[in-house]
């Protein structure tokens, strides 16, 4: 058998555990063989034999079984934690890329604090408010109620605001309630704020694997001042180590090691005040002292917080507390109660690594009041308390004294009190070391024994349930987050697709109706400009062609003729410039009608996204390039004056007289005289006619000179209208007027026909931006519902495997 335990390198010894491995196929993993059929002469063997099973066999038997139970859970739980980190990683990410809506109900109804709670419980309905730590008991990170408020259209009901634990947002800020300031922040806000709070979930969670993951367990035994804690302690060593005085004596923190993990060297470290944290590996942190010297450290000290002692326990693995083989005990003796001291034991005994609180009360004493401030406060934490009843002995009416201190558990802590005979212990611990008083040491050995049990097989409650009770609140709160977040994003889906269904449509619309707007405007503007064209071309040249008729210009006589030469060339240049005016004018209503027509084109596609811009008409042709007086050269001349238009008559005459009639016709447009001359030489033959032809042209001559003369009024605008039209049209002026006209109307159209496609455009790029962004809003949404619909089935899924966790274990019998 002793070669057998000489296999452990830590023990030095095969350890019941690694016997328990055998028995179960692997020590840790929580998935083990059966225990039937175990080896050979192996001592668990017997165990598997009910009739030739000691007591000693059934305890240990019982241990690993629990031991086994508690490894199966441990390392469900550990997955769970790993999986909700996970989980809660991918929450993390995505809350980065898609803000999560967190619900800003206010609570409506008073939440019970332990409503929800199911591993913690409910504590005494008379107890003080309890001491908060982050979020261990599923109820205790509720905040205080608040005075009803109003509720807010959101999409979680008042009930679910009010169930979060651990994501909880802390918004107490100012004089702003939550949901007011919920709605005062950003959404990003918001999400960063719960980014925070996943950041300490996680780093939580890692604690609590750490935690789980750790097989030591640690056992505070705290008290009264001089209720025999020290007294106690060295019992359940079964020899002195810690100090005990009748005088309260221990005034620091004394934790009792098994001195395996010191080399098996007996002695104790003492950790100095504001030192670095202890680390036995390391000299520096602490000092270094024998066992004789505990006394002289521990009753009277102020360099040392805390001593870690380690002690040899001669005793057998099934009897030992420290080296019970299944887990790594440390036993810590705190100083006695009171004012000063109750603070920082309480604040010791809510530690996370703090498994067992052993409380020791003095028979004589009952419950003293910051006995009771101790359990209402840190107890609540750990929801079951060991208690000790010590100095028993000095009892007279142990009965009384027994359903006396039962009742006032009862109302302290009802579930130690519901499973008192397991929990609450009525010894005498200074009779435990000399051995003499064996009623005394029976009852001490029935409380070890409850105290192992405890420690060993319900550690459970006290290391996993912590986790258990966590990871439940982290699942349930990414519960409510995911079912919130996936009524949101749903909402916002069907929103974002009504919103595309009646966009898209009349984005097609719009388009369409640019191309239409777009050539009817192009129609528009080239159908005034044809009619501007058209009027001024007509406008112009009638005016010119009918340059000579109803001159009002007045003559006066052969003396003023150049003056009204003058006065005539100038009248008809003032009704060619007239015209020119009246096509402007007309061209400027015709503008002033397609600028209208434009702006209403504007307003009945874009309504109020089209700006209309004024529009002067009096501003056009502004410019007077047409002005005829400095582009007209025609000059007045002789010409001007006589008009020969029968010149070709004359000609027909003799030559003396062509010549004198060609001359003078040229000179005196006497062409009508000269046809009649002719006509009297035929008739009276030439002698006759060389008789009277000097005579005969004479008169002529003076006859035509009179002509002409009076001529003078017709021949001038005949002549000059001519001359003026002749000029006009090689100037092509009609044409280039009339283009000019045309040209300023197509330019002041092309305004409003620009701004009008400018504000097509930018309409139109408005919706395509618009579209572009509830699409992309669409998919995010699609990609997000998917997301939170996936979490809600998971962290269901992961609570419901959380919740089937039985930490309480298979009942064995001893
Ligand atoms: N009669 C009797 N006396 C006890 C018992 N347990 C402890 N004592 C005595 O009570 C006194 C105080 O015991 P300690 O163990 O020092 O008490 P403590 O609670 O550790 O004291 P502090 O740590 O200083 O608060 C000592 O004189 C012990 O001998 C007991 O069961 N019966």
């Amino acid at each position: 058998m002793a070669s057998q335990y000489a296999q452990n390198p830590r023990r030095g010894s095969q350890s019941p555990s690694a016997l328990a491995a055998r028995i179960v196929g692997d020590d840790d993993s929580g998935y083990g063989g059966s225990v039937v059929g175990g080896e050979g002469d192996h001592p668990a063997v017997a165990v598997l034999n009910p009739g030739q099973a000691t007591d000693a066999d059934r305890r240990l038997w019982a241990s690993h079984v629990s031991q086994l139970h508690y490894n199966q859970n441990r390392v469900a739980l550990g997955r769970s934690i790993a999986h909700a980190a996970d989980t809660l990683k991918k929450f993390q990410h995505n809350n980065s890329k898609w803000p999560a809506h967190y619900p800003s109900v206010q609570r409506m109804v008073e939440a019970p604090s332990l409503a929800r709670s199911q591993s913690s419980g409910a504590e005494s309905a008379h107890s003080p408010p309890p001491m908060r730590r982050s979020a261990t008991s599923q109820s205790d990170t509720a905040s205080p109620q608040q005075p009803t408020t109003t509720s807010e259209p959101r999409l979680v009901t008042p009930q679910i605001a009010q169930e979060f634990n651990v994501l909880k947002l802390d918004l107490k800020l100012g004089a702003l309630s939550p949901s007011e300031l919920v709605h005062s922040l950003e959404k990003s806000s918001i999400a960063s704020l719960l980014d925070g709070k996943i950041s300490q979930s996680l780093k939580h969670l890692s604690a609590l694997r750490e935690r789980i993951d750790d097989t030591a367990s640690k056992v505070l035994v705290t008290g009264d001042l001089n209720a025999g804690k020290s007294t106690f302690c060295n019992a359940l060593l079964r020899k002195k180590v810690l100090p005990e005085d009748q005088q309260p004596c221990t005034s620091i923190f004394c934790e009792v090691l098994d001195a395996r993990d010191n080399a098996s060297v007996e002695e104790f470290h003492a950790i100095p005040i504001d030192g670095p944290a202890y680390d036995r590996n390391d000299e520096s942190t602490y000092d270094v002292y024998p066992l004789e010297k505990l006394e002289e450290i521990v009753v009277e000290n102020d360099r040392y917080s805390q001593v870690k002692i380690y002690v040899e326990d001669a005793r057998s693995v099934d009897q030992s507390l420290l080296r019970n083989g299944v887990v790594d005990i440390a036993l810590i003796d705190a100083p006695g109660l009171n004012l000063d001291s109750l603070k920082t034991t309480a604040v010791f005994a809510r530690q996370e690594e703090i498994d067992v609180v052993v409380f020791v009360l003095s028979a004589e004493n009952h419950f003293t009041l910051s006995a009771k401030e101790f359990i209402w406060n840190a107890a609540h934490e750990k929801a079951y308390i060991f208690i000790v009843v010590n100095r028993f002995d000095n009892i007279r009416d142990k009965a009384r004294c027994q359903r006396l201190i039962l009742e006032q558990v009862a109302s302290l802590s009802p579930r130690t009190h519901q499973d008192a005979k397991e929990l609450v212990h009525f010894v005498s611990s200074n009779a435990v070391i000399d051995g003499e008083d064996t009623a005394k040491c029976q009852e001490f050995d029935k409380l070890e024994q409850s105290l192992r049990r405890f420690v060993l097989e319900k550690r459970a409650r006290s290391k996993l349930a912590p986790a258990k009770t966590y990871l439940l609140n982290v699942l349930e709160d990414l519960e409510t987050l995911a079912e919130v977040n996936k009524e949101a994003t749903s909402a916002e889906l069907s929103k974002v697709r009504d919103e595309l269904d009646k966009i898209a449509p009349e984005f097609e619309k719009s388009v369409k109706a640019r191309t239409e707007v777009s050539e009817n405007v192009d129609n528009s503007i080239d159908e005034t400009c044809t009619t501007v064209y058209k009027h001024a071309r007509k406008t112009i040249t009638s005016t010119i062609s009918r340059l000579n008729e109803k001159s009002t210009v007045k003559y006066d006589g052969l003396f003023s003729a150049y003056a009204f030469a003058e006065a005539t060339k100038k009248a008809m240049l003032e009704k060619i410039q007239d015209s020119v005016t009246a096509s402007e004018g007309f061209a400027r209503t015709q503008t002033a009608q397609g600028v209208a027509q434009i702006k209403s084109m504007g307003v009945l596609h874009l309504g109020s996204e089209y700006v209309e811009k004024a529009f002067r008409p009096e501003y056009m042709f502004s410019r007077k390039k047409h002005l005829l007086s400095k582009s007209i050269k025609t000059e007045i001349n002789a010409f001007d004056f006589f008009d020969f238009d029968k010149q070709e008559k004359v000609a027909g005459m003799s030559l003396s007289l062509t010549v004198a009639t060609v001359a003078g016709g040229q000179m005196f447009g006497i062409s009508s005289w000269v046809d009649g001359l002719w006509k009297a030489t035929s008739f009276l033959g030439p002698k006759t006619t060389k008789k009277l032809i000097l005579p005969a042209i004479l008169i002529a001559g003076v006859a035509g000179a009179v002509f002409l003369v009076s001529d003078i009024p017709n021949a001038v605008p005949r002549k000059l209208a001519k001359k003026i039209r002749k000029e006009l049209e090689e100037m092509d002026y009609v044409h280039s007027n009339s283009e000019r006209i045309t040209k300023e109307c197509r330019k002041v159209l092309g305004f409003p026909a620009d701004e009008l496609r400018a504000a097509f455009h930018k309409s139109i790029e408005k919706q395509g931006t618009t579209i572009d962004e509830k699409r992309r809003t669409e998919k995010e949404s699609e990609v997000a519902f998917k997301y939170f619909g996936g979490l809600l089935k998971d962290a269901a899924s992961q609570k419901k495997s959380v919740m089937g966790l039985d930490l309480e274990g298979p009942a064995i019998a001893l």
